[in-house]
Formats: structure tokens, C-alpha cells, sequence
């Protein structure tokens, strides 16, 4: 599949964007008009760039509102036309994206507009360019693809094709299938956008909040599925407007882009192999229908390797130069401390199968990026997932251009595969055993023989597993974050929510697998907290590791005991509670004792507490009664009232 990146994606000049398009690995770009006409760069040396990146120009756009004119505009728009088709031929471009007429159009007639196009067309022909006629979805009288690939069959001329955008497509829920019955060479371009369901106006929505594939709830791999069985194998050119990218680090969203291709480019021929038409006289030789189908096409799809769902969390890894309150706390929450590394300056905290790495932060470990500006307090550095091959999920993870992490180890130690997440945490890539237990862990306590043998402990009479960990993610990396969970780890993204808290509305985003044995929860992280944005900046905002026990009450009362800090809950909150589900009234005591908070679903209830913060971390124990699936979203706002107050107090 050749990809392209329109430059309205990016921030910066046109050279910036440029080179950034070319050091993530794009094939082509498409020149938003906008870029070359504030640029001082001539369009000689635009052309001499792209060759010297090794980019292809390949759209020109946009030229608007063209067609369903009076005669007397037409006139002129010819004339524009005319100029950008000399200018684009200083640029060595030969196609230009034409969009239907949103403002000028004042004539609803389908024959008018053929005309007007098919005098373009001539007049592009004269050029040697090609236009590529787009409906947009707020168009005044052509806003449906198929209209406008009605109007380019009707002038049928070699010079006028269309061009195919997710984006209006997909918003106004027109049927993709009729693509596949499009001529290839009337298909001169298609660009592919995702974006989040939203209920507005279709233009505000285009203009603000698409998204790069992956990244919004677009059927976009069933939409290329029906343009590569058309037999359409030109670029497939992200378009994405979205205000966020457009003010973010060039080269990083350039990255995220392609990203979102190769991801795109997989689903696709993932979608082609799960939806092969099945062939007529079905029987003999219907074995090799899928591979047969797939390499019919004049697109080439490129795959991925490929990865199961991981199977759960095997452990989570706390970095601090300064562990000691990270250890009360720990001890305080039922945690054994199960040894030193034999070689390395971590720590190995245990309850049940819950397993918790606690890095000293000293180099002897491989510094986290997390970590790089030597910060002494907790900070969440890595996750640990259990996957079925962790050289293929490494491998995939590195197509997806993921940045490897690596990890000095002695002999005889696991080797872990890591990769660097958007917000720069480590992931970890493990192989458990069926048994919940993790063959590393040996590796443990026996050269600091004062702290025993490693050992699993459980909490009260009971089992113990990382429920869910919490991660903030930086506004400008959110959506980065949904995609490289999605492609890296098979992670399935819910519908989001949002929480109101004191810093804002907080965006918040659950990623599972089917069973949920693995779910990782992505807060956007507050303003305020923000002090840094890339990779190996320190995290200053908060982040949480929830556990899963089997009985929270009895948990929580050991944790008190023992003398742990609960994150105090307000009274308030338990008359609302009271109010809304009615509790017994022991029950709602114990709830208030205990800093518990509560949420009922019609799949089952849900237990939880809060420690306070060491650093920027904190925990969460969680019993999970039924089916209950969620987190208790409804608390979500007290805890973060009750935060935001410890922070902002004198
Ligand atoms: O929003 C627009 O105006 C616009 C312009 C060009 C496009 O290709 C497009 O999809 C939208
Ligand atoms: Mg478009």
C-alpha cells in the first residue's frame, strides 16, 4: 500500500513538515495549498525537496467551489483553475483534489455540473493533470460519493476522476459497499480519516476532531476493503484536521500517522481474508480461496505478526530513587517484600499474584525514560504483559515503530522485550505460567539472603491480581496512546467517558481484552499537572495500580490496621450513596469506616479504596461482586475532588 500525509496534519513550516513525513516513512504527500502559499520556499525547490526526501507530491489541494455556477463565475473559476494547473506543473504534481461547491453554487442541476466539470476536465487534459472531484459531506448539492461518482462517469473524460474520503463517507453513514462496483480509473485518490462519534454539525466535526485510523470508531478497514476490490491501487493519504495535532511535535505526530497506516493496511487485509467472497462453485479448491482473493488485487496489503490479546498483567514496576514511603505503603497494603534482584537494583513486592517491581532508580537497572531526570519520588515506570511470544508481540510492537527499550541482563536471567509507550512508560512483554506465577521471580532474594526466600503471600484467605492500572496521558498524546495500545497489544478501546473533576473534564478511557483479563484504564491527565510531554520527561501527574481482592472489607480492615493512609472519603458522599442505593445501614457504617466506596450495576456491585499519593502514585484495592464490569465511575469525581484538595492545601 503506498502511504501519504497531507501537510494540513502537521505543525510547522512546509519544510518541517516535509521532513518529518519523510523520517517516519511516508511514500507521498498531499500539499494543503495553504503551506505552499505562506511558504518562502519557491515551488522548484518544494519539488527538488520532496525528491531529495524521497516523498512523491501527490495531491494538490484543495481547489473549491467550482461547479454549479452561473457562466460568469465559471469563467473565472477556469481561470484560477488554469493557474494552479501552471503551478502545479512547476511542482511536478499531476493531480488536484477538486471540492464540491459549498458556497458559490447557486444551479441544482446535475447536467449544468457535468458540463462546467467536463470543461475542467478538458482544460486540465491541456495540463496533463488529473482532478480528483471530492463530495463533501456538507456540499451544497453534491455531498454524497456516489453522487459525485455519477457526475465523473457522466463527463467521462480520462482528466476527471474522484476522490474517495473516509471522512465524508463515513459521517454521514453512507453504505461503503457501492465502491467496490467503482472503475479503478475513476478512483484518483482516497483519504482516509478516522474520527470519535460525535453529534454536531458535520463541517465543525471535519474541520476539528478527526483522527488518525485507529484512533476514532470509523469501519475504516471495511471502507478500504471495498476500495482495494474495486482494484484502486494508488495512495492511501491520511487527511486529518484535527486542532490538537496540528500544535503538536511535528515529527512525533508524523509517527503516529504512519502508525495508523500500517495498522490501517493490516485491518484491511484482515477485513479482505474475513470477508472473501466465496467463489462460485465453491468445493473444489475452496482451500485456497482466502490467499487466492487476497493476491487478486492491485493493492498490496502488508501484514503485521501477529498477536493474541495478552493474557494478564505480570507485573507492574514503580521506579523511586527514594523507595521508603513506597514500602510503608506497600507493607501497609499486605505486600511481602520477596527480595533484591540477584544483579540488578530492583525490588520484588508480592500479594497473591500480584506482583509489584520496585526500581531504585540507580543505573545498574537500565534507567527508565520515565525516570531519566533523576526524580526521586514513585513514579508508575513499567507494565509487565503476559503474551503468547514476546519476540513476536516485540516485533510487531517495533513495525508499529515503537521504540525497543533495552534491558542488560546476566546469564541465565529472563531477558524481558520492551518497548517505549506514547507517554513513555516501559511495556514489558512476559511469558507466565498457566499457574499465575512468574519463572523470574527466582531470580529474587537469594543474593540478599536477610530478606528469605521469594514468596507469594495472600491477603486474607484470599487471591490477589493487578485489577486495572490507570495511566494520565498528556492532551496532546491521548489519542496517540488509544491507537498504540489498539495496534502494539490487541487492546480493544470502550466507548470513552468523561469524569468532571476540579481540573476539568477528565477525559477517560478504558482499553480491555475480551475476557478483561487485562484492563488498562487512560486518564487525560490535569493541566496543571502537565510539566513535560515527551518521552523521558518526568511524570508529575497521578497515576494508580488497582488490585483485586476477594474481600475488600477485611482487606481494608488488616490495611487499617496495619496503619495504612486511606484516601479520606467526605461525608457527603455517603448520604448520596444512602439516597441513591438504599444500603442496610451496617453495611453503610462499615463503607464509612473504612473510606469504602460503592457502585451497583444490573451485572453486580463493586468494593474500592484509595491510599494516598507517594509521588505520583497511588493504589486502589477493588472487590469485584457478580459481573460487575466496571470501575465505579460514578466515584471517579469524589476521588479526584478529594486529590485536587490534598494537592491545593496550605
Ligand atoms: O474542510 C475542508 O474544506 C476540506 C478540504 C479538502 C478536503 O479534502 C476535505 O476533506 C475537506
Ligand atoms: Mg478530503
Amino acid at each position: 500500500m503506498r502511504t501519504g500525509i497531507a501537510t494540513v496534519c502537521l505543525s510547522g513550516t512546509l519544510k518541517e513538515k516535509m521532513q518529518a513525513c519523510a523520517i517516519a516513512g511516508f511514500d507521498g504527500i498531499e500539499i494543503f495549498e495553504q503551506d505552499l502559499v505562506t511558504s518562502p520556499v519557491t515551488p522548484e525547490d518544494v519539488r527538488k525537496m520532496a525528491a531529495d526526501l524521497g516523498l512523491t507530491l501527490d495531491l494538490y489541494q484543495p481547489f473549491r467551489d467550482f461547479d454549479s455556477v452561473s457562466e460568469d463565475l465559471l469563467t473565472a473559476n477556469l481561470r484560477r483553475a488554469e493557474a494552479k494547473f501552471k503551478l502545479m506543473a512547476r511542482l511536478g504534481m499531476d493531480t488536484i483534489l477538486v471540492c464540491s461547491n459549498v458556497a458559490t453554487a447557486s444551479i441544482d442541476s446535475d447536467d449544468l455540473r457535468a458540463e462546467q466539470l467536463g470543461r475542467l476536465a478538458a482544460l486540465a487534459g491541456d495540463y496533463g493533470v488529473k482532478v480528483a472531484y471530492e463530495a463533501l459531506a456538507w456540499g451544497k448539492y453534491v455531498n454524497d460519493y456516489e453522487h459525485a461518482h455519477r457526475l465523473v462517469e457522466a463527463v467521462d473524460h480520462p482528466s476527471l476522476g474522484t476522490c474517495l474520503d473516509s471522512f465524508h463517507i463515513l459521517s454521514r453513514n453512507w453504505d461503503t459497499a457501492p465502491i467496490e462496483a467503482f472503475s479503478p480509473e475513476k478512483i484518483f485518490f482516497v483519504q482516509v480519516a478516522d474520527a470519535p462519534k460525535l453529534s454536531m454539525d458535520v463541517l465543525s466535526w471535519s474541520r476539528h476532531y478527526r483522527v488518525f485510523p485507529g484512533e476514532g470508531q470509523f469501519e475504516l478497514a471495511k471502507f478500504m476493503g471495498h476500495i482495494v476490490r474495486a482494484g484502486y491501487s494508488g495512495p492511501v493519504s491520511l487527511e486529518i484536521f484535527n486542532d490538537v495535532f496540528r500544535q503538536s511535535d511535528v515529527e512525533r505526530t508524523a509517527v503516529d500517522g504512519m502508525r495508523s497506516l500500517i495498522w490501517l493496511e493490516e485491518q484491511s487485509a484482515k477485513w479482505l481474508e474475513a470477508n472473501a467472497p466465496a467463489l462460485a462453485a465453491a468445493g473444489a479448491g475452496a482451500v485456497g480461496t482466502v490467499t487466492a482473493a487476497r493476491r487478486r488485487y492491485p493493492m498490496e496489503l502488508a501484514t503485521l505478526p501477529q498477536v493474541a490479546e495478552p493474557a494478564g498483567y505480570n507485573f507492574a514496576e514503580v521506579k523511586a530513587a527514594d523507595t521508603k514511603g513506597l514500602e510503608t505503603v506497600l507493607g501497609q497494603l499486605g505486600f511481602e517484600f520477596n527480595g533484591r534482584h540477584r544483579t540488578k537494583d530492583v525490588q520484588l513486592w508480592t500479594m497473591g499474584h500480584a506482583r509489584l517491581i520496585v526500581n531504585e532508580g540507580s543505573s545498574a537497572s537500565g534507567d527508565n525514560l520515565a525516570g531519566t531526570t533523576a526524580d526521586a519520588s514513585p513514579a508508575i515506570a513499567g507494565l509487565g504483559f503476559d503474551v503468547d511470544s514476546p519476540v513476536i508481540a516485540s516485533a510487531r510492537a517495533q513495525q508499529l515503530k515503537a521504540p525497543a527499550v533495552p534491558r542488560k541482563s546476566q546469564a541465565n536471567e529472563e531477558v524481558f522485550q520492551g518497548f517505549a509507550a506514547p507517554d513513555s512508560t516501559e511495556i514489558f512483554l512476559c511469558q507466565g505460567s498457566p499457574d499465575g506465577t512468574a519463572a523470574w521471580t527466582s531470580e529474587f532474594g537469594e543474593a540478599a539472603s536477610e530478606f528469605g526466600e521469594g514468596r507469594e503471600v495472600s491477603p486474607a484467605g484470599g487471591t490477589a491480581v493487578i485489577d486495572h492500572v490507570n495511566l494520565a496521558q498528556p492532551w496532546q498524546h491521548f489519542d496517540e496512546a488509544v491507537l498504540f495500545y489498539t495496534s502494539a497489544l490487541a487492546l480493544a478501546p470502550q466507548p470513552f467517558a468523561e469524569v468532571p473533576s476540579p481540573t476539568g473534564l477528565v477525559r477517560s478511557q478504558v482499553m480491555v481484552t475480551g475476557d478483561r483479563s487485562v484492563r488498562l484504564v487512560l486518564n487525560l491527565a490535569p493541566l496543571t499537572q502537565q510539566d513535560g510531554s515527551g518521552a523521558g520527561q518526568r511524570k508529575t501527574y497521578q497515576e494508580h495500580i488497582a488490585f483485586a481482592v476477594d474481600d475488600l472489607v477485611t482487606t481494608a480492615r488488616d490495611c487499617k490496621a496495619r496503619g495504612l493512609e486511606f484516601l479520606e472519603i467526605p461525608a457527603n458522599y455517603y448520604e448520596d450513596l444512602d439516597a441513591r442505593f438504599g444500603l442496610a445501614p451496617d453495611f453503610l457504617a462499615t463503607l464509612q469506616e473504612l473510606n469504602l466506596l460503592y457502585d451497583r450495576d444490573a451485572d453486580g456491585e463493586f468494593l474500592h479504596f484509595y491510599t494516598a499519593t507517594v509521588g505520583s502514585v497511588f493504589f486502589e484495592m477493588v472487590e469485584r461482586r457478580g459481573n460487575y464490569d466496571g470501575y465505579g465511575a460514578p466515584n471517579a469525581p469524589v476521588r479526584h475532588a478529594v486529590q485536587y484538595d490534598l494537592l491545593h492545601r496550605p
